[in-house]
């Protein structure tokens, strides 16, 4: 049985005129959402009167942070007052001056949990003679997602995982990508099955995730893994892996946890509520504040730890933080970037260049979260397997 199927809402294939000096990044959003963005000139703005020019040179893709869909992206763009100055997104205003010694290099805690589990992966396979197994069905040609995928495999090589891949054409239909979940549901040596996101616009995400067998779902978004999450006295059998890193860098960080402020920003059901909930459970005090939030800045002042995840590039600004704060910057926003070999660069939801300054810890964007969120995965592979083989060391 499958619950009901949401499909996602879409933005109105309707013209849109835009008025603001961040209008960038809204019209990309929304010309990424199929609606014809129609660029207004500056003779004709009403709203802002910080109107640029009227060419449509600037319709470059700007791609949500990780785990957002666009619909989620979509509701931050009223927000004119959260946006960065356009100064910040110039390439000369994101270098740092001074070597940041105070970045959580998410790289190496990824490589060092890797070490543990290929140590975990080697012991098991001489107690009992198994590996872990790790199912991704991709569909589709996003660039990106290929590149997400190449790498679990990579990271399934390298720790002595087992991998098993499906790609299914961007055509396939909801009941095919179900048809090869369930397959690698009933397969004994696959302990971990993800339908890598995002899924075409066709398809009903819900029902796919939901398809997949919830002692298999090591992405932990199936409904029954995260309603145990919210729940106090029942645990999942897994935890999304975003969140999850964000709790382990912190942890592997020496950052205590219990008994402070924590502010997640964004609400997204990958990212900003199960990292809410996680933090919770290690006793932290949470406030999610998100795209209807008034006062933001001054909430995020308030806050020991801030986690970032709303999918706006450079949001997060210096004067948001409290000195000696803590910040996971969990965006992966791809801003355009002439000098660079593809036109883009990777940036994240905090402008590093003056977060760094006023934070104690920080995460970097790339080389934070984003490596830890497949070292979680296969984390979540080794417990599964475990489970399935009633494999337990002392
Ligand atoms: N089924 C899933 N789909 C998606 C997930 C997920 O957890 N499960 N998360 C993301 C994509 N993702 C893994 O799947 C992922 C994203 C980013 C990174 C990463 O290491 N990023 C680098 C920068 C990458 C770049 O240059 O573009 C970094 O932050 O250093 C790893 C995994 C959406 N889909």
């Amino acid at each position: 049985m499958f619950g009901v199927c949401q499909r996602r809402a879409e933005v109105p294939k309707a013209a849109l005129r835009l008025y603001s000096s961040h209008r960038k990044f809204v019209t990309d959003v929304l010309f990424e959402n199929s609606a014809t963005v129609e660029c207004a000139s500056s003779d004709q703005a009403t709203t802002s009167g910080n109107s640029q020019s009227s060419s449509c040179e600037f319709r470059k893709r700007i791609k949500p942070a990780e785990g957002l869909s666009w619909n989620t992206i979509d509701k931050w763009k009223s927000r004119h007052d959260l946006w960065p100055p356009e100064s910040i997104l110039k390439k000369e205003a994101s270098i740092i001056s001074h070597p940041a010694t105070n970045t959580i290099d998410g790289k190496a805690i990824a490589q060092e949990v890797k070490r543990e589990i290929a140590e975990e992966v080697g012991r098991m396979r001489s107690a009992i003679g198994k590996v872990p197994g790790l199912a991704v069905v991709l569909v589709g040609s996003r660039k990106d997602s290929e590149t997400y995928v190449r790498s679990k495999q990579r990271a399934c090589e390298q720790v002595g995982f087992n991998s098993y891949n499906v790609s299914l054409p961007e055509t396939v239909t909801e009941e095919e990508i179900v048809e090869a979940v369930l397959r690698f549901n009933c397969d004994p040596n696959v302990h971990g099955v993800l339908v890598q996101l995002p899924l075409p616009r066709h398809i009903c995400e819900e029902r796919v995730v939901g398809s997949v067998s919830i002692q298999k779902d090591v992405d932990g978004f199936h409904p029954m893994n995260v309603g145990r999450l919210a729940m106090q006295g029942r645990a999942p059998l897994f935890v999304s892996c975003t969140p999850k890193g964000c709790i382990e860098l912190l942890l592997r960080s020496g950052v205590q946890i219990e008994g402070k402020h924590a502010v997640v920003i964004g609400r997204s059901n990958v990212v900003g509520m199960p990292a809410a909930l996680l933090l919770q459970r290690q006793n932290a005090t949470v406030t999610v504040v998100h795209s209807h939030t008034p006062n933001l800045p001054e909430l995020t002042r308030n806050a020991d730890i801030v986690i970032a995840a709303a999918g706006v590039p450079y949001m997060v600004q210096g004067s948001w933080l409290k000195p000696g704060a803590v910040v996971i910057d969990v965006g992966i926003n791809h801003i355009e970037d002439p000098d660079s070999e593809n036109g883009y660069r990777v940036v994240g939801d905090v402008y590093f260049a003056e977060a760094c300054r006023v934070a104690s810890q920080i995460t970097p964007v790339p080389g934070g979260v984003g490596p830890m969120t497949i070292a979680m995965l296969l984390s979540n592979t080794l417990d599964s397997a475990k489970l399935a083989y009633g494999f337990f060391e002392n």
